[in-house]
């Protein structure tokens, strides 16, 4: 499934700079670019212990080796530890032993392409031009002095030649512009990615495609159907934020003012809802369908038509909000913080009496609510609340179903049924007395997995590529599931019948349809969890 680097054609536009175009059309789910061995990867200090270092597969850090040299990284396996050595470790062991802690990660990028060789001057044949933003940066006293003081330890560390600064301190500044964050397959950041010619790839808060890892590999792949020639864009920011957010962020990072349509028009999720071109998979359309949807977004578009000025009076309630984030966590204990997150919610009640869930800072906030549920371990009431925000949130925030974050909270829904499934019925209720019993008469859980990861099989290969290790994990889980249900002989043979058939009609689509009932229906008990559930 290789395509050929060289295929998206570059194209000049002369507003945004270089950028990247699709060479020929190509459907969603698409992988557009792939590159085997990208230019440069670094782990950062906190996934150490959590990745091999060489392939960055995630696994318990007990599974991992460790260096023996420097102690500090950890590899899968002896060919995994070979290839790093080769690659970067050989040097890099030797300065980790000599230093009393891990560089900073730029700074350890910088010296991977020093002692590696990388091209990183400018004007190298095999590095196109890109924005690097030096004078920008240079401008600006507080970064330049950090990056100035970053490339001086990346030289030093590297023994290179000091006439080497400046050439250093410029491909510093494209870092700072043009690297990736690594993920896991979950979205989880594990370090810094340069990859020169994806980082060609121009910003948009309506993105037609985007970047996906698996191990070194890294992959541009298609959101949208996109005609040859069309530009491609990625975003490079949280593109469910408000457009204050976002644009904030794109300045101070990107020095750009962002014009695309979202922000031109500051449209709302659900006007970018009903503009997308959205694939309908008949499996997902048991789950949430998408003609409701679309009535609810058209609903929605009217509502917030009619409340402007209310959803301006919120305006200082939601600037509240984020600097609650970023001060009250910190230092409150955990039943505070959830207190002023369900304030802040009370405080949006506008929002939730127009069902208006998809606008930031709403699913920011419920996003937060369930996390703490998940670290005081109260999973039945993240897996409510979770399905409530996919169901209520995500669909309109992410309109395209093989949307990355979409398909891993699928697979974290997964999770948290298979949780609950291992738990005697009455065990569940204990843990949460105040569900009436009825919310879960339609489940059976164990059937529910099984449901789930049909569907979440069904969009891994268009939303993590094909043969990614995402998939492979997904078929794993999907067959561990089915043994499951044929030492039950329960519904799992009707069930398997509908993931190769996707008849809704058939014995296992309609088995497939009352499970996902099921679930709504506890998705509508998000409000009685978050009032009653406490740590
Ligand atoms: C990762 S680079 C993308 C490639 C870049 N256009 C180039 O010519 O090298 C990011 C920079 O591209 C420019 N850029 C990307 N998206 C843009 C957009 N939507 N509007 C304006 N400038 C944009 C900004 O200067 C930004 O800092």
């Amino acid at each position: 499934m290789d395509i050929n680097n060289s295929q998206p054609v570059k194209e000049r536009d002369r507003t945004l700079g270089n950028g990247l175009a699709a060479a020929k059309d190509i459907a969603p789910g698409d992988v557009i670019v792939r590159i085997n061995d990208t230019f440069l990867i670094v782990v950062e200090k906190a996934a150490l212990e959590q990745v091999c270092s060489y392939c960055l597969a995630e696994a318990e850090a007990s599974t991992l080796k460790r260096c023996v040299g420097c102690q500090k990284v950890r590899y899968c396996n002896a060919t995994c530890q070979q290839a790093d050595w080769k690659l970067i470790h050989k040097s890099e062991c030797s300065l980790f032993r000599r230093l009393p802690d891990v560089p900073p990660t730029p700074v350890r990028a910088l010296y991977q392409a020093l002692r590696r060789n990388l091209p990183i001057e400018q004007d190298s044949s095999s590095i196109s031009p890109q924005e690097h933003h030096f004078e920008e940066l240079k401008n600006e006293k507080k970064t330049r002095d950090e990056i100035l003081l970053q490339a001086r330890a990346a030289v030093e560390f590297s023994k290179s030649p000091i006439s080497k600064m400046d050439d250093v301190a410029k491909f510093m500044c494209l870092l700072t512009t043009n690297a990736f964050r690594a993920t896991l397959p979950d979205d989880t950041p594990i370090g810094l990615c340069y990859e020169p010619k994806l980082a060609l790839a121009n910003h948009s808060c309506i993105p037609n495609s985007f970047i996906m890892f698996d191990g070194r590999c890294i992959l541009l792949m298609a959101l949208n159907p996109i005609k040859a020639g069309e530009s491609l864009f990625i975003s490079y920011v949280d593109f469910t934020q408000s457009r204050e957010v976002r644009r904030a962020e794109l300045r101070q990072r990107y020095f750009f003012e962002c014009n695309c349509k979202k922000c031109l028009h500051d449209e709302s999720a659900y006007q970018v809802f009903q503009d997308a071109t959205i694939v309908h998979l008949e499996k997902q359309e048991l789950f949430y369908h998408s003609k409701s949807l679309g009535q609810h977004a058209e609903s929605r578009i009217n509502t917030l038509r009619s409340l402007t000025q209310e959803y301006k009076a919120l305006e200082p309630r939601i600037a509240k909000f984020y600097s609650l984030v970023e001060t009250i966590k910190a230092t409150a204990t955990p039943s505070e913080y959830l207190d002023s997150l369900k304030d802040a919610l009370s405080g949006l009640s506008m929002l939730k009496a127009n069902q208006i869930f998809a606008l930031a800072p709403y699913p920011m906030i419920l996003d937060e609510i369930y996390l703490t549920y998940v670290d005081h371990n109260k999973l039945e009431s993240a897996l409510i609340l979770l399905l409530f925000i996919f169901l209520n949130c995500d669909v309109y925030n992410w309109p395209q179903p093989n949307h990355p974050v979409r398909v891993t909270r699928l697979f974290t829904i997964v999770r948290l049924l298979r949780y609950v499934a291992s738990l005697e019925a009455s065990v569940v209720f204990q843990h949460v007395p105040f569900m009436p019993e009825e919310a879960f008469d339609k489940i059976d859980f164990v059937d529910a997995v099984q449901a789930m990861l049909i569907l979440v099989n069904e969009l891994a290969p268009v939303s993590h590529g094909k043969g990614s290790r995402f998939v492979r994990q997904v078929e794993e889980e999907l067959r561990e599931a089915e043994e499951v249900q044929r030492l039950r002989g329960g519904v799992g043979e009707k069930l398997k019948k509908w993931q190769s058939d996707s008849d809704a009609k058939s014995d296992g689509g309609k088995i497939a349809s009352q499970i996902f009932e099921g679930l709504r229906t506890l998705a509508g008990y998000a409000f009685t969890v978050m009032e009653k559930q406490t740590l």
